[in-house]
């Protein structure tokens, strides 16, 4: 059972932290998920759960905070805890013992990157912390972080219910993240216990629906552009 689960890992293109550092050539990328328990419902009826907390990039793509780490200047926690305090105006060391996975970003991830350019590591990182924690990150990434309005356009919440309409997690995991941060999110649900199995298939499998609507509702848009040129 154990093998089958190590080659599973395998197959699954994860490495350990100590695995990937081998990758000398490579350029190296942190990310972390923060998030915490809470008691709180929307409309007083679908309870939250927990607060997790990711951003609308400069690019248009959700993903975690992070970013770029040098592991021959500093190590990757370091890195990435630097990246934060830019990212999100606060200290908040994130340690080894946070670590969760490493793996080569998948070919697409950044979308436009250069074939010349070097492959890159993903290191993934989830760290719990208190709510009032989380209020005070969002209050701070909004007002005093470097890279508000820049590179971080804003803090989101993930919702984790799913209303009568079918609203909540569908939706958000319809929408664009870049690299690998969607697997990172759904298979951090799954580890953390923050969703079941079921739940996520049944989010998942809406969520393509919701996608190819999405494909039509572009269509008409791009239809509309079409029909105001031929007015100008
Ligand atoms: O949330 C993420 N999950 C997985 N991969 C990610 C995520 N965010 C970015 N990336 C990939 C793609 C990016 O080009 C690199 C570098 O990350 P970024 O945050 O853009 O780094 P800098 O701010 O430029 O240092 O990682």
């Amino acid at each position: 059972m154990i093998k089958r689960n190590f080659l599973l890992l395998m197959a699954s293109g994860q490495l350990s932290r100590e695995e990937a550092l081998e990758c000398t050539r490579c350029r190296h990328a942190c990310h972390v998920m923060l998030y915490s328990d809470t008691k709180s419902q929307l409309f007083g009826k679908f309870p939250i759960r927990h607060i997790i907390l990711m951003q609308m990039r400069f690019d248009g793509l959700l993903g975690f905070p992070g970013g770029l780490v040098d592991p021959s200047k500093e190590t990757l926690e370091e890195g990435l805890t630097r990246e934060l305090s830019e990212e999100l105006g606060l200290p908040l060391p994130i340690s080894v013992e946070d670590h969760v996975e490493s793996c080569f970003a998948p070919p697409s991830s950044p979308p436009f990157s250069s074939p010349f350019s070097s492959r890159l590591m993903l290191h993934f990182y989830v760290k719990k912390i208190e709510e009032e924690q989380i209020r005070e990150v969002e209050r701070v990434a909004a007002s005093t972080a470097t890279d508000h309005g820049q590179e971080v356009l804003g803090m989101v919440r993930v919702p984790l219910y799913t209303m009568k309409s079918g609203g909540g997690l569908a939706h958000f995991l319809s929408h664009s993240f870049i690299g690998n941060a969607r697997s990172q999110l759904v298979s951090s649900l799954l580890r953390f216990n923050m969703a079941s199995l079921e739940e996520l298939r049944k989010a998942l499998t809406r969520s393509q629906e919701i996608h190819s609507q999405n494909a039509e509702s572009l269509r008409a848009a791009l239809s509309l552009t079409g029909a105001q040129r031929k007015q100008l």
